[in-house]
């Protein structure tokens, strides 16, 4: 897994982690501009220009009221044309001022809708590439899940970083202003300002780290949102009574989180009056200063409106610069997450000068030796397996449950890779075969497939994605596995949607589904079928006549059937009878019912229950 950039304590971020974690903002930018770069050069060249209005139209003001001032005096040198001019040069100004936010804003919200989309994109893509021991490991789902909250919220960030630049370019426009009539109010700006500063940034770094540290109990309650309420789980919550133990939890974590977050949200609020208090007072001073020198007619009436209105403006502005330079430091900080998932990288993958998937297999695989433990446990789930599965054999798995069949069917499609020993296909490690051409030669139904919320041809289609126009294919594979028949009787045919999800779909059963998912085991033209409990939901005419059908289409082609049931097992060219993750027994149906050992017991105990 990719080291982690969150070396940042969770309890304490300080201003040097903020800053520090400005340096996401690059790789930031990078994916913004990638998202739209019309659109991020527009938000950029309108900031600009809206980032000059405050000064533009505060000097405007200050002419303005110079202007009538020196008509109303007795001096009378004032210019009535120039003053309407005036008028109309600031009322311009305030019409583009106007214009402009409204520019921004639109551009903004669009370019915000196309990063989100832009980067869902992309966490799908990277997601597609790692490995399966990745997605079952806790700390890269709190990951995954982190940077899947990035692609909305960091569109905020989006405009928070682009006003941040313009407000930036304004301050320095009044500054040079200011600074032109009195640098003395910088000092008094400052001190107006430096408080709030240091409150907002010490309440939103612990807000993160609170909002950090909550991240599993945030998964939880999803979790439990999705236990309560969805069609998914209403049959098993009702019959088991569920819903007051679930509601119970989730009211106890969300709670907590209440608790927690209304702590933090009280204390920040009394700070926070309490440093715009402050603020106000120093804005007052300074007020009071530059009336002072009016009066004693060290400026005129137009600066006091200009440096009054500078002041006032910059001292807001700034105010806002500098909290939301804690936003954006703190949104910087969450890109670490966003960053880190981009940084995980798989480790089964296809090697340089990968070779081609044989066609025909010609000495088929080998198990030598292998064991393998998941990443997450201490057992071994499969240990020193030795066997082979020769071109065109048909292999039957069996064993009680968690015995290993599956893990070994996901060690044979390389999901995962041997903890020890090696798999050999045609005498080379299967390490170096393309694993996409692995894959694309593997037909391979796992029992908890995916019952696709799409359309039934749709679900068909998904075995062999690039053939998903290929409409003669499609029903082929339908009539083999026999969800032929079930289309008949569907009203929208291979149209129809499935399940109830979307656009008024239709449950099927278990087994109407397992004769879906088993077309798309035909999909593809593979060398090699492999099974997990491919009739469990079927009834026993149905998986009489699937397994008909079976024996005949995979014909020459190598098998793998994972079965409990022994009527399927039988028709197996070999069976190995798995135990603890080894292997226990190994031969012809015949040939272990005359040993007499584990096979022959469960299949007199499956065969008695029939009796
Ligand atoms: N993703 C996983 N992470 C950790 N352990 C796992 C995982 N999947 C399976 N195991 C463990 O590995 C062992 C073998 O599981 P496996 O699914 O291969 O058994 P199985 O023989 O297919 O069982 P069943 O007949 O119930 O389908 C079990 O002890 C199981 O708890």
């Amino acid at each position: 897994m990719a080291k982690n950039r969150n070396t940042i304590s969770i309890e304490n971020i300080s201003f040097k982690d903020r800053l520090t974690s400005l340096k996401n903002l690059p790789d930031f930018f990078k994916l913004v501009w990638k998202s739209s770069p019309s659109k991020t050069s527009i938000s950029f060249i309108l900031r600009l220009l809206r980032s000059a209005m405050p000064v533009a139209l505060l000097y405007v003001g200050k002419l303005i009221i110079d202007e009538v001032v020196s008509l109303n005096s007795h001096i009378g040198n004032g210019d009535l044309q120039k003053l309407w001019e005036l008028v109309a040069l600031e009322f311009a100004l305030a019409i583009v001022t106007d214009g402009l936010n409204r520019m921004i804003n639109l551009t903004d919200s669009l370019l915000g809708d196309l990063f989100s989309n832009y980067t869902s994109m992309r966490i799908m893509q990277h997601a597609a590439t790692l490995d399966l021991d990745q997605f079952e490991d806790s700390v890269f789902y709190d990951k995954l899940e982190r940077a899947r909250q990035q692609t909305v919220g960091r569109t905020v960030l989006l405009s928070q970083v682009m006003s941040q630049i313009q407000d930036f370019i304004s301050i320095a426009f009044l500054l040079t202003g200011l600074i032109a009539f009195n640098p003395w109010l910088i000092l008094l700006l400052l001190l107006s300002i430096v408080p709030s500063f240091l409150g907002e940034s010490y309440f939103n770094s612990k807000n993160y780290a609170l909002s950090r540290s909550q991240t599993p109990e945030r998964r939880e309650l999803d979790y439990l949102r999705y236990l309560g309420a969805s069609d998914e789980t209403a049959k098993e919550v009702k019959i088991f009574g569920l819903s007051d133990f679930v509601i119970g939890r989730f009211k106890m974590l969300s709670d907590q989180f209440y608790a927690d977050n209304s702590k933090l949200a009280i204390r920040r609020s009394g700070w926070g009056t309490f440093f715009s208090v402050l603020g106000t007072l120093g804005y007052y001073a300074a007020y009071g200063f530059i009336i002072y020198n009016t009066v004693i007619g060290k400026s005129t009436v137009g600066s006091l409106t200009f440096l009054a209105g500078s002041f006032r403006q910059l001292s807001s502005l700034m105010e806002t610069m500098l909290s939301r330079f804690t936003i954006v430091s703190q949104g910087a900080i969450y890109l670490n997450d966003f960053i880190d998932f981009f940084e995980i990288k798989p480790k089964i993958t296809k090697p340089e000068n990968a070779i081609p998937f044989p066609n025909p297999i010609q000495t088929g695989f080998v198990f030598e030796n292998v064991g393998f433990q998941y990443h997450n446990s201490t057992r071994w789930a499969n240990r020193n397996l030795s066997f082979e599965l020769r071109p065109g054999e048909k292999l039957a798995l069996v064993g009680e449950n968690g015995a290993g069949k599956t893990t070994l069917v996901k060690l044979l499609a390389r999901l995962y890779d041997p903890t020890e020993g090696r798999i050999l296909l045609d005498g080379k490690d299967l390490k170096s075969y393309d694993l996409d051409d692995l894959r694309h030669n593997l037909g391979i139904i796992f029992q908890d497939y995916i019952r696709y919320q799409m359309t039934f041809y749709q679900n068909i289609a998904v075995g062999n994605i690039k053939e998903i126009d290929n409409q003669q294919l499609v029903k082929k594979a339908a009539e083999e596995s026999l969800a032929d028949q079930l289309a008949a009787k569907l009203p929208g045919a291979y149209q129809q949607w499935l399940g109830r999800k979307f656009n008024d779909g239709i449950e099927l059963s278990g087994g109407e589904w397992q004769k879906v998912a088993l077309a798309r085991a035909y999909m593809k033209e593979a060398q090699v079928l492999i099974l997990d409990e491919p009739t469990a939901a079927l009834d026993a005419r149905a998986e009489y006549e699937v397994f008909q059908r079976f024996a005949e289409l995979t014909k020459g082609k190598s098998a793998v059937l994972i079965s409990h049931r022994f009527s399927t097992a039988r028709l197996a060219d070999r069976i190995l009878v798995l135990d603890q993750g080894t292997l226990l027994e190994s031969g012809t149906h015949a040939e272990l019912l005359e040993q007499e050992g584990r096979y022959a017991e469960l299949f007199n105990l499956q065969a008695k229950g029939y009796q």
